[in-house]
């Protein structure tokens, strides 16, 4: 511990997207980089890496149990959990422990501080107004300009935080020592989806517990009719359902209470209810920064938040808890930092078109409007919904679930949105994404191209030509 201040010319709070910043065009400027957790951030040591790493192995797992509507004859004979988390964590680790050990001894204008920090106001020194930065550990840094990239943490609900059962989040259910006979997953969005698949299929018996009346209800209801179907195929899901409170019974087995007065009993509980932004324990109101009212730090187009010199970027402050939206924003301040904060001509964020994956099965893929808002925005619409099993390769697959959605202006022939949910859904999508971020109208993208035949992006192709255009 120090209790000198240091000073230096840029802090980055967060080791996340934050640790992308600094490269070479950095070297003569000095920085302190202050990181409470793991280093590396949510998406490399307990976010999108690992998990896919697990989803993989269970889509691994399913295609052995469904092989034999292929005639091929295979059997689950078991998982080896122990060794997937060993096998995980044996390449993840290394990698968060490098990117420290470089930062540290590599990087000479690097000061890496591993405690919490938070603002304490602003300290004046040589004429400069600078920000004072207080770790937990006790110390003090000056810095010229900060950049927030906190990140976000699990939210619990209130009647699991007040039970004092053990429960697990996404930060520590993949380091569980064996895999659950029994798991509840409470939450019905991005982690509990892609868990559900995980668990399930590696053999837990899973309970999914939604508050609504259907799984990933943020997306196009087509999708989340559809997917709350299949995913009733695969696990229990148990939908309208209050969570009331939670108990440990003698012999370990957590006992959740539910609202119809019935109970679930399981061996592990996984909440996965959203992620509070980081921003509330970062003492803004010490230098005038008020959250928006969804618990965001605020910025501009261009990463400035109302403190002059302080710029946010990925969870902490986007409307998009999405590492692709975290990666684009940060090379956005990155570049921003050089240019300077009054810059004419600064970078912005791209938050128009915004895709998302989530890898559970079967894969769920968007991009644009949904159905609901494109009535919503006034658009006389067209809309077509493909199913995979009417295409070539989905044919072949004999495919019963997949399906992709295609919604467009039809007075323009231009896209507004695409759904899918099927068989590689994540990388079927990426035209769809490519159309709308270049303005490729719906005839173009269609005919204008070769669709490789007959592979499965035929099924977005045979959805734009099935489109009612004017
Ligand atoms: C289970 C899971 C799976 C996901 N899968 C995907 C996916 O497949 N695709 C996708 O696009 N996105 C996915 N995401 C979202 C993605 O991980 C995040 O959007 C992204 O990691 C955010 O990056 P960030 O840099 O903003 O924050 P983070 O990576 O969370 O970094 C913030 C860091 O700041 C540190 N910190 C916070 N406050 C302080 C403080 N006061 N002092 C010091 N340090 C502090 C934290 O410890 C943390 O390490 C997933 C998220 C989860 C939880
Ligand atoms: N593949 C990906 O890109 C990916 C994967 C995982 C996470 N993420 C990101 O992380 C974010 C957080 O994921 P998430 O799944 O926690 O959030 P989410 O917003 O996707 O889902 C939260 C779910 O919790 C439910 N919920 C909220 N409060 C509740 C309560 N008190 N009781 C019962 N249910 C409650 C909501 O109804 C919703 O179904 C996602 O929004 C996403 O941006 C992305």
């Amino acid at each position: 511990m120090s209790t000198a201040m240091r000073l230096v010319d840029l802090a980055i709070i967060g080791s996340g997207s934050g640790n992308s910043l600094p490269d070479e065009r950095f070297d003569d400027i000095t920085m302190a980089i202050f990181e409470e957790g793991i280093y590396g951030g949510t998406c490399l040591n307990v976010g999108c890496i690992p998990t896919k790493m697990f989803v993989y192995a269970a889509d691994v797992a399913d295609t052995v149990e469904e092989a034999g509507r292929y005639q091929v004859r295979a059997s689950l004979d078991g998982v080896d959990w122990p060794d997937l988390v060993r096998r995980v964590f044996d390449r993840i680790d290394p990698i968060s422990a490098g990117g420290k050990h470089y930062r540290i001894e590599d990087c000479d204008n690097i000061t890496v501080y591993s405690s919490h920090v938070r603002f304490d106001g602003r300290v004046e020194v040589d004429g400069v107004e600078r920000y004072r930065l207080v770790t937990d550990a006790g110390d003090v840094v000056a810095a010229r300009e900060v950049v927030i990239a906190a990140g976000a943490r699990p939210e619990i609900p209130q009647p699991i935080r007040e039970s004092n059962v053990r429960y697990y989040t996404n930060d520590d259910v993949m380091r569980l020592p064996e895999l659950p006979a029994r798991m509840a997953i409470m939450g019905s969005g991005y982690i509990a989806s892609e868990f559900a698949h995980v668990f399930a299929s590696l053999g837990t018996d899973v309970t999914m517990i939604a508050r609504g009346p259907a799984l990933l209800r943020k997306m196009d209801a087509e999708i989340s009719s559809r997917f709350t179907r299949a995913a009733q195929q695969k696990w229990t899901v148990r939908l309208n359902e209050g969570m009331l409170g939670a108990t440990t019974l003698p012999d370990g087995t957590i006992r959740l209470n539910c609202g119809d007065g019935d109970h679930l009993d399981v061996d592990v509980l996984l909440v996965a209810t959203g992620r509070t932004p980081n921003g509330d324990r970062l003492g803004l109101d010490t230098i005038g920064v008020p959250l928006t009212d969804d618990g965001r730090v605020p910025t501009d187009a261009h990463g400035r938040t109302p403190a002059r010199g302080v710029w946010a970027l990925g969870d902490v402050s986007s409307p998009y808890q999405l590492k692709h939206v975290a990666n684009q924003e940060q090379r956005t301040v990155q570049e921003n930092l050089l240019k300077g904060w009054d810059s004419p001509d600064l970078d912005s964020f791209m938050h128009q078109w915004v895709p998302a994956a989530v890898f559970t099965h079967p894969q769920v893929a968007t991009v644009g409007l949904t159905e609901a808002e494109a009535i919503e925005a006034g658009y006389d619409l067209t809309v077509k919904v493909q199913e995979y099993g009417d295409v070539a390769y989905g044919w072949a697959m004999e495919d019963t679930e997949g399906f992709c959605k295609v919604i467009a202006d039809r007075a323009t022939g231009r896209l507004l949105g695409v759904h899918i949910m099927g068989e590689q859904a994540a990388s079927i999508i990426q035209p769809a994404i490519q159309a709308l971020s270049f303005g490729l109208g719906v005839r173009e993208m269609a005919r204008g191209q070769y669709w490789i035949h007959p592979a499965l992006p035929e099924v977005l192709e045979n959805a734009l030509l099935g489109l009612d255009l004017d």
